[in-house]
């Protein structure tokens, strides 16, 4: 048997649709994997009534299939679906490096990050390998094409989910199909400081390189409270606030004396606007772990 934990993950960062990822320290999915002749999958855990456990629908299945790895696989969901904390991803990286072990395929991390993507990919309807990269190889990436960068940034943060469902595959209907060249000039900006950031560890840069014009505010909308939550974080000291992933969680980036204040703050703004949420202090973080037995 072989299990792997991996972990969440923040895709976009604001100004880096489709192509920023950060992993976070907590939460996590666990994934077990077993040979057998045919792939099953059994989930528990964090919204596991929510997760299909048809290989078919399941981004797991899809996983198996690439790597010609059946397996009974079971799914321990630290990570909510539908959370805008790559759930779905989550659990396709896990499956990726799980099987990868348990038949001795010899694939490295990054030769894993397209597989995963392909897992991802049978829920949300395309390949973006912003939450599946991060979620294999840690820290903070940058996804364009195949090519993945990796920057050990150490960033704290505070991710707050509302117990409001949006599905990855709903929210891209809401992007923009097209952009002015004075929004991709803003946009260049904010994605070139918050990678300076990332390589610096300064929160600051890195929450002003957050913000976003173009696809950010589409999305807001979806999500009841966001401009309100946004205030509150910033106002309890964030450094910048946005969209995690597809939503509908929130993504804080802050120092670490800040992090406590800022959660009870997003937490309360949330309550004020009539919705329930959670809030995890966490910070950038490692890839996902392998234990073999
Ligand atoms: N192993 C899995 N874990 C979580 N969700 C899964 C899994 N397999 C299939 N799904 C389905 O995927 C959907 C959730 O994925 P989705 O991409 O919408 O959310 P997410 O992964 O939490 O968010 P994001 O990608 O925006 O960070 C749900 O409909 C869920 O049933
Ligand atoms: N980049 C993706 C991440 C969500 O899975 C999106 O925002 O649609």
């Amino acid at each position: 048997m072989v299990t792997v934990r991996a972990p969440a993950t923040s895709a976009n960062l604001g100004s880096g649709f489709d192509v920023f990822g950060a992993a976070l320290d907590r939460p996590a999915d666990i994934v077990r994997v077993e040979k057998a002749d045919r792939t099953t999958i059994d989930v528990t855990g964090y919204g596991a009534e929510f997760i299909p456990e048809d290989p078919d629908s399941n981004t797991v299945g899809a996983v198996a299939e690439a790597l010609d790895a059946p397996a009974h696989i079971r799914i321990d969901k630290g990570i909510r679906p539908s959370s805008g904390l790559g759930s779905s991803g989550a659990s396709a990286a896990a499956a990726a490096l799980a099987l990868n072990e348990l038949y001795d395929r010899g694939l490295s991390r990054r030769e894993l990050v397209p597989i995963a993507g392909k897992g991802e990919a049978t829920v949300s309807g395309e390949v973006h390998l912003d939450n599946v990269a991060p979620a294999l190889l840690g820290g903070f990436t940058v996804a364009t094409g195949r090519d993945v960068t990796v920057v050990d940034a150490d960033i704290p943060l505070v991710a707050c989910l509302p117990e409001i469902a949006v599905s990855t595959r709903d929210a891209r209907d809401v992007v923009p199909a097209g952009a002015t060249m004075e929004q991709l000039i803003y946009t260049v900006g904010r994605a070139a400081t918050l990678t300076t950031g990332m390589c610096r560890n300064d929160p600051r840069l890195v929450g002003k390189g957050m913000h976003d014009r173009l696809v950010t505010p589409a999305r807001a909308d979806l999500i009841a409270g966001y401009d309100q939550v946004r205030e509150a974080a910033l106002s309890a000291g964030a450094t910048g606030v946005t969209v995690s992933g597809a939503g509908p969680g929130i993504i804080a980036a802050c120092y670490p004396e800040n992090r406590q204040e800022i959660a009870s703050a997003m937490v309360e703004a949330f309550k004020d606007a009539g919705v329930d949420s959670r809030a995890y202090q966490t910070k950038i973080g490692r890839g996902a772990t392998l234990y073999s037995e």
